[in-house]
């Protein structure tokens, strides 16, 4: 959503927070994208939320994207088993270095599981929420997913509690989810056409049976539905992920979407399939490709309406640790946590937490300053910008220790995120930089500018080569603001002739882009 809607308090409301009563009278934005009232932004987004809503999300990472540059998650792989075959799923398959769903090092024990929460929650303030998403389904294992919510709830109240499953049990959980005060569900749905799903799953066992085809595909869908509904009826905030497959689902999730929304669907996920045949799914033996972040976006851009679209999801294992995009896993072997002293302290979190939120108020506050000064400017042009940070909203990270790059299109609406491009490290100890030189600007070859921490000349010199602009001037200041600020002035260049407005290519190849290889 655009940096105008991604809040839902007023401008006012912000600054009074902050302290600042002085400027609360002083001109707010009055652009397309922003009323100045906080409720602005040209499509929905959650600046339109009503307060409760926006109460429940504000410190979620997956649930608000503005959160997510501030709070953790953590995930525990309590779950092993699964209930039906998804033809892009390969549970065995295990690799440390590797952030991808279902992808573990460690299975835990719901007692082994909440002494992990207790050690992250102590060691990472900004953790807020703790979800059970596999490696196998969550409601193929009950017992062990609902005894570590239980244990969780006592021993650490202020978390929130999240689940992700494929929907075929959702029905007959909804009292479980409820009674364990589960927040947030996510259910998987990447058809609601049988036909489809005999195409994306080989069989589901249900009732101590097994169904294979056409009958397969449809109890899945009638059950994630049901389950959706119920879930609606019972206030629990849902998101639908769907896994987009070319050739497969891509011309039918504009289709999904209408239909999760008409069920009450909160937000809809769509993201890249991942397949790679050295991950032993039946897609990666097909040779079944995953999407271009091109072909996402713009699928994406197609649903955008009445439904939030979730754009930054990382595709997370099972048992990751950390703000989206970090990896704090290896940190919490269970062989370190049974040494660690916890020190789980409310209060503590508590005080971080309003640290965050004054800093996350004056962030929006600088990218509300930042849009009344694009708003004298006139053009429709877009471009998109990407951002090395480390977290925090900030412009935080070395052009040379980035992994992955958060795209956002700026355009007179304000600075939109639109999604990320994991790369390879370009600084490799002297071995291999060329290389991964080539990749990252084959990986953001599609944006205009590049924001980074600091740079050094020999990257400088590629990326403006390869006509993308190196900014470093905005190092360790907003991204929204500087984004904002960077555009105002590239337009008012263009539009006094001082430079030429060039469309930037597609970026490079599908392998070198394609979205975190979770
Ligand atoms: C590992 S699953 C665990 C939760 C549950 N079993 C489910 O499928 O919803 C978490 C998410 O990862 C997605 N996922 C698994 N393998 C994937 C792949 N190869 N490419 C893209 N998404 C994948 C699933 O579709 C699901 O939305
Ligand atoms: S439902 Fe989830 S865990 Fe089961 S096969 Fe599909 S992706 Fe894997
Ligand atoms: S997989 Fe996506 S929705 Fe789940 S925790 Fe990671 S970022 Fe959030």
């Amino acid at each position: 959503m655009y940096a105008s809607a991604q809040h839902g308090a007023s401008r006012s409301d912000i600054l009074t927070a902050l302290g600042d009563t002085k400027q609360v009278g002083r001109k707010s934005c009055s652009t397309s994208g922003c009323c100045g009232q906080g409720k602005c932004g040209s499509q929905k987004g959650q600046g339109d939320l009503p307060s409760g809503l926006w109460d429940k999300v504000k410190t979620h990472p997956c649930y608000s994207e503005e959160a997510h540059h501030h709070y953790a998650r953590m995930h525990v792989a309590v779950a092993p088993a699964c209930n039906i075959q998804c033809n892009y799923c390969n549970r065995k398959y295990d690799c440390a270095n590797e952030s991808r769903p279902g992808v573990v090092s460690e299975r835990l024990s719901p007692e082994q599981a909440v002494k992990k929460v207790l050690a992250v929650a102590s060691a990472v303030p900004q953790m807020t929420v703790l979800g059970i998403a596999g490696p196998g389904d969550p409601l193929a294992n009950p017992k062990r997913t609902f005894k570590t919510f239980e244990l969780v709830k006592t021993a650490a109240p202020d978390i929130k509690l999240c689940l992700s499953t494929n929907g075929l049990m959702l029905p007959d959980y909804i009292d479980a989810i409820s009674n364990f005060n589960v927040d947030h569900v996510t259910i998987t749905i990447n058809t609601v056409d049988p036909e489809i799903g005999t195409r994306i799953y080989p069989w589901i066992f249900y009732k101590h049976k097994r169904y294979t085809g056409h009958e397969a595909a449809k109890i899945l869908t009638e059950r994630q539905l049901q389950g959706l509904q119920m879930l609606t009826e019972r206030g629990v905030l849902t998101k639908v992920n769907s896994v987009m497959i070319p050739g497969i689902n891509d011309h039918h999730l504009a289709e999904v979407n209408k239909v999760v929304k008409s069920r009450g669907g909160f937000l809809h996920n769509i993201m890249p399939l991942i397949s790679s045949p050295e991950h032993g799914t039946a897609f990666g033996a097909s040779g079944q490709r995953g999407p271009s972040p091109q072909e996402l976006k713009a699928v994406q851009d197609s649903c955008e309406g009445e439904m939030i679209m979730m754009r930054h999801c990382r595709q997370c294992r099972a048992d990751a640790v950390g703000l989206l995009g970090e990896s704090r896993t290896a940190e919490f072997t269970i062989e370190r946590i049974m040494s660690m002293e916890l020190n789980y302290d409310m209060d503590t979190r508590k005080a971080y937490r309003a640290k965050v939120e004054k800093e996350r108020a004056a962030m929006i506050v600088a990218g509300h300053d930042a849009l009344v000064g694009l708003a004298d400017v006139s053009s429709d042009i877009k471009v998109l910008a990407a951002v090395a940070t480390k977290g925090s909203g900030l412009i935080n990270e070395h052009f040379g220790h980035a992994a992955e790059f958060q795209v956002y299109e700026l355009s007179k609406a304000g600075a939109k995120f639109v999604g990320h491009r994991r790369v390879d490290v370009y600084c490799q100890g002297g071995y291999g930089e060329e290389g991964s030189l080539a990749s990252i600007i084959s990986a953001i070859n599609d944006c205009h500018a590049v924001f980074v921490a600091k740079i050094g000349a020999c990257p400088r010199e590629a990326l403006i080569k390869a006509g993308i602009t190196p900014v470093d001037q905005f190092a360790h200041d907003f991204i929204v603001k500087s984004a904002i600020v960077w555009f105002t002035a590239y337009l008012k260049k263009v539009n006094s002739g001082e430079i030429a407005h060039v469309q930037r290519i597609q970026a490079g190849s599908r392998n070198a882009t394609v979205i975190s290889a979770a």
